[in-house]
């Protein structure tokens, strides 16, 4: 058996845009678990959210999360499920990714809400069998709720998850949208070159 040498996060979403949440999960996760690198991955076309009319485009998505992370060392940019065609599946993703990269253990990055929503994923069991899970709270969910639903995970998919120690940060990408289409600044939300970019771009605004 090849032993594993590189331990790599996948930081996935639909980035519409990228925030603050995102940046600091990453980084809690490169950190309390010794990862190597974070991936950035945004989803091209992800399944559950089909329709996104006044939103960026994939092709801006993929700039503000360039911009968002180049200051940091340990985040790279993947554009592993970024096309516009078909749906982007976690389990294809992951299951590309080992076979092109058998020496690298995979850590699949999500918030609470994520894990909530997991046992609906398409192939849920592959995924566990391909990566560790890494959780982060949020929406300041009770952490007995969230110990039972790793519990419970761990039960019926033989997951393994490991829970990051992180604060809750209440912030997501549809009230900064909300902000954007009402002038609210996004200043210390959204690293300032995606604001810039935001800007000059017209994304998100009414008019
Ligand atoms: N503030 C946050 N705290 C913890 N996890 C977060 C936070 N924001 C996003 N995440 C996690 O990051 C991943 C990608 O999230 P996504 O790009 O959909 O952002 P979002 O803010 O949830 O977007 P939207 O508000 O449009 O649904 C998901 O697993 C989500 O749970
Ligand atoms: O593969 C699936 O069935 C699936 C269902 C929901 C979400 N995901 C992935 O979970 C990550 C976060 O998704 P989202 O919608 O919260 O941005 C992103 O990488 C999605 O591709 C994957």
């Amino acid at each position: 058996m090849v032993g594993k040498c590189k331990k790599k996060g996948i930081m996935g979403g639909t980035f519409d845009p990228i925030h603050i949440g995102h940046l600091i999960l990453g980084e809690n996760a490169c950190l309390q678990l010794g990862l190597d690198s974070i991936l950035f991955m945004p989803s091209g076309n992800p399944p559950h959210k089909p329709h996104r009319p006044g939103r960026a485009t994939t092709m801006q998505r993929v700039e503000m999360v360039r911009l968002a992370i180049e200051d940091n060392p340990h985040f790279e940019l993947s554009l592993a499920e970024t096309h516009d065609q078909g749906y982007t599946y976690t389990e294809e993703t992951l299951r590309r990714l080992t076979a092109e990269n058998p020496d690298t253990d995979y850590y699949f990055i999500m918030g609470a809400d994520s894990l909530f929503q997991f046992e609906h994923w398409k192939g849920p069991e592959e995924i566990c069998r391909l990566a560790t899970l890494v959780v982060a709270v949020r929406d300041h969910v009770s952490e007995e709720k969230l110990d039972a639903q790793i519990l419970h995970l761990k039960e019926i998919l033989g997951a393994r998850i490991e829970k990051l120690d992180t604060p809750n940060i209440d912030i997501s990408s549809e009230t900064l949208r909300s902000w954007i289409a009402s002038g609210h600044s996004l200043r210390y939300y959204v690293p300032n070159p995606v604001i810039s970019y935001i800007e000059e771009q017209r994304i998100y605004s009414r008019n």
